[in-house]
């Protein structure tokens, strides 16, 4: 019997969990998903397995310490699968900062390098540090490894990464870091495979989830992105709110205006979608919706994507290949039809029944740029990736 890995996939509202058979130690094959819902009260498991699912609402509720829910799914998911097979857990981590070039062992030395980076990641990395900290508790002998977004981006130039401000910032980690690199590094490992010649190309990948960000791909490697130094900046999100002129900042902070946190409330959970339209973050509602907010929320989101489908285009001097991915990206063909709309004059031309259908290529045959929609899978980076360590490859 094969060894099991389990990789877990924090976001700010659900944790995505994901279990693996070890057949090489190079490849992870995936064996079931699960979801843990944090916004149910009590909290949600769904794991699917093959064609079932199954659903357990969870005993324990959320807290700082979340031993007690990770106790409790392990013992759902132990109802299904051999969890004393269990090599290795692996962990996506959001932000690596200049410190992680790749991914890394957990160890008491890892967990407070990840720690310092708090700050910049707070929406995400206080959940991941329970998650391993729970791990821990529970199976102290267990491998841990840390898969980190920000690494992918490290081959950013120096001009991609700097912002206009005194030069010592920079050396202080003020510098824009990029993100959701695990789904981009994913997606520039599937166009190898099933798009080679894109891959070889100028690719703008277009992660469109709840977080959304943009990647500028050459020959596979990151030359830039839409998220910068936080998860806040580039395109509108789901309630984030995208790149916004800091003088807004100055002036909503200034005297008898907002508190610091009123603003991360502010900029992290009540703008994007959520905030334009006033009615919904999800794009699904918004596009079912007759409101002409709704409307003109997905109008600025798609005005905002193209716009910056541009500027990493600049980047990149071309652009042979733009890549939807995540839930929007892959889902919605409405919102990619109103990207590329915007974007006919880079050569783009969407052939309307493959996009509808959410094909794998939407473009049509004259178009110059092609068009593709590729389903991303973090969870699968992180599984390949703790294996890589386990291996003692980092
Ligand atoms: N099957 C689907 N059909 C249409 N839209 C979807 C689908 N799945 C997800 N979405 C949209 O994708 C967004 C969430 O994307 P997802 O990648 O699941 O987010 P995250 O992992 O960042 O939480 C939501 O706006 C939702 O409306
Ligand atoms: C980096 C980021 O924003 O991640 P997510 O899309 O999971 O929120
Ligand atoms: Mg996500």
């Amino acid at each position: 019997m094969s060894d099991l890995l389990i990789t877990f996939n924090a976001g700010s509202s659900t944790v995505k969990i994901g279990l693996f058979e070890i057949r090489t130690m190079e490849h992870a094959h995936r064996i079931a998903k699960g979801v843990i819902d944090f916004q149910k009260h009590p909290l949600h498991l769904r794991i699917t397995k093959g064609a079932s699912t199954f659903d357990d609402n969870l005993a324990a509720a959320a807290s700082d310490d979340l031993s007690a829910v990770m106790a409790d799914t392990l013992d759902c998911l132990g109802k299904h699968f051999d969890l004393s097979q269990l090599a290795a857990a692996g962990h996506r981590i959001v932000h690596g900062g200049d410190r992680f070039e790749g991914p890394a062992r957990i160890n008491d030395a890892t967990v407070d390098a990840i720690e310092a980076l708090t700050k910049l990641a707070p929406l995400h990395q206080p959940q991941s540090l329970r998650l391993i900290r729970a791990i821990r508790s529970l199976k102290p002998t267990l491998a841990q490894s840390a898969s980190f977004d920000t690494a992918f981006h490290r081959t950013n130039n120096d001009i991609v990464r700097r912002f206009a401000i005194p030069r010592g910032f920079y050396d202080a980690g003020i510098k824009r870091y990029g993100f959701h690199g695990l789904s981009y590094k994913f997606i520039a490992g599937a166009l190898k495979r099933c798009a080679p010649d894109a891959a070889r190309g100028k690719v703008v990948a277009a992660h469109l989830g709840s977080g959304a960000s943009l990647c500028a791909l050459d020959d596979s490697v990151s030359r830039d992105s839409s998220m910068g130094f936080s998860t806040l900046d580039g395109i509108p999100m789901a309630t984030r709110c995208g790149t916004l002129d800091p003088g807004v900042l100055l002036h909503l902070l200034g005297p008898g205006g907002k508190s610091l946190h009123e603003m991360e409330d502010i900029l992290y959970h009540r703008s994007g979608l959520l905030g334009v339209s006033g009615i919904s973050a999800d794009s699904r509602v918004l596009l079912a919706s007759n409101e002409p907010l709704a409307r003109e929320a997905i109008d600025l989101f798609t005005f905002r994507i193209a716009g910056e489908v541009a500027r990493l285009t600049a980047t990149l001097g071309g652009l042979d290949a733009i890549v939807f991915t995540a839930g929007i990206g892959e889902n919605q063909p409405l919102i990619r039809e109103k990207i590329c709309d915007r974007l006919g004059w880079l050569g783009i031309a969407l052939d309307p029944k493959a996009n509808a259908g959410n094909a794998k290529t939407v473009s049509t045959i004259s178009s110059r740029v092609t068009a593709l929609v590729i389903p991303t899978d973090e969870e699968q980076v992180i599984a390949d990736e703790a294996l890589f360590v386990l291996n003692g490859k980092d």
